[in-house]
């Protein structure tokens, strides 16, 4: 085994009193090829003798032009360090960041199945965590948008996604690889000022840093991580009263709010209800503005009606309830 570091010790304490990679399992490690996933496979590696895991890698090959040679980076590396590959290249390179991390996804998920892994691991750092949060913040989001980046969260009900380094910065898998030698990846992608996520990790982060807080970036994580308990707390209070207020006739549902149930809660909870029914009933993802025009319908008088939401549906008073009518 390679010398023992802080991060080992860390990592190895972590999961020692969360239990979230049992031993003896086998993990599926997604590695991109940059310092994070890196550091977390040489860490995982070092790790193995003590917990018995068997490993495994997976690449996602985007098949994008500025990803050339990153395959073969990967399994360079990997056969160095003497651990299997599992290479999937896309049949349609994925247009985009969001189709491109679906698709990886869908991938991971496949690939955990196939080789009967239970757990997927992936680099994620409180770096990305912070730049997460910001990024969510500055589009408009509640709290559920700034709690993501989870620990860990289901992908099927067999397979868990993992992410264990979620309290070390880039700046310490940075230098983890260096001192290790460890050669990584140049993702010239990540450079590119067009992408807004780059533009918080280039721009705005060190901006912060350098104006506000210096520890900015660990401040924003544990922000993530105290708003991923409170709405973890909020979203099963919410989940008990949707089971009291939402009603579902019919088939197709004609769904129902009673309005009784839900008009002596905190708005805070009201939102959260209403939100979680316009999910099922909408295309698209409910905007701030369409789960207000429900709630005010909690206290409205009798046969008021709301405007149109996507869909071509209104919502309207009818005594006790709120209905929902097709207007096109
Ligand atoms: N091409 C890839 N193949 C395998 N794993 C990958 C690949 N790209 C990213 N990953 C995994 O995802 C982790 C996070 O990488 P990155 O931040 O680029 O992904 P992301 O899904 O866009 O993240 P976020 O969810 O923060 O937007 C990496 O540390 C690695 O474990």
């Amino acid at each position: 085994m390679s010398e023992w570091t802080l991060l080992h010790a860390h990592l190895h304490q972590l999961l020692r009193s969360q239990l979230w990679l049992p031993a003896q399992q086998s993990l599926l490690v997604a590695v991109s090829g940059g310092q994070d996933s890196l550091c977390l496979l040489r860490l995982l590696l070092d790790l193995q003798p003590k917990w018995g895991w068997r490993l495994l890698v997976a690449y996602c090959d985007h098949r994008w032009p500025a990803d050339a040679g990153n395959a073969a980076f990967v399994a360079a590396v990997t056969q160095t360090w003497q651990v299997p590959l599992v290479v999937q290249a896309a049949v349609v390179p994925p247009c985009g960041e969001a189709a491109a991390r679906h698709w990886r996804y869908q991938v991971l998920t496949a690939i955990a199945h196939t080789y009967q892994c239970r757990y997927v691991v992936t680099g994620h750092t409180a770096s990305d965590r912070a730049e997460t949060i910001l990024y969510n913040l500055v589009r408009g989001s509640g709290l559920n948008g700034l709690q993501t980046l989870t620990w860990q969260r289901s992908l099927t009900p067999e397979i868990s996604l993992v992410r264990p380094l979620l309290k070390m910065t880039r700046a310490e898998t940075g230098q983890f690889c260096q001192s290790r030698q460890i050669e990584v990846w140049a993702d010239a992608t990540n450079e590119n000022l067009a992408y807004a996520r780059n533009r918080i990790r280039l721009e705005v982060l060190p901006y912060l840093q350098q104006h506000f807080n210096p520890r900015v970036e660990q401040t924003l994580a544990q922000t993530a991580e105290l708003l991923a308990a409170e709405v973890d707390y909020l979203e099963a209070i919410a989940h008990d009263l949707y089971q009291q207020a939402i009603a579902a006739v019919s088939q197709p549902p004609q769904w129902r709010i009673h309005r009784p149930s839900l008009q002596s809660s905190h708005i805070a909870l009201q939102r959260r209800v209403i939100r979680q029914l316009l999910q099922q009933m909408m295309p698209s993802q409910p905007t701030f503005g369409h789960i207000e025009k429900l709630v005010n319908l909690l206290e409205a008088p009798n046969r008021s009606q709301s405007d149109p939401l996507p869909g071509g549906i209104c919502a309207q008073v009818e005594d006790d309830w709120i209905t929902f009518v097709r207007v096109s």
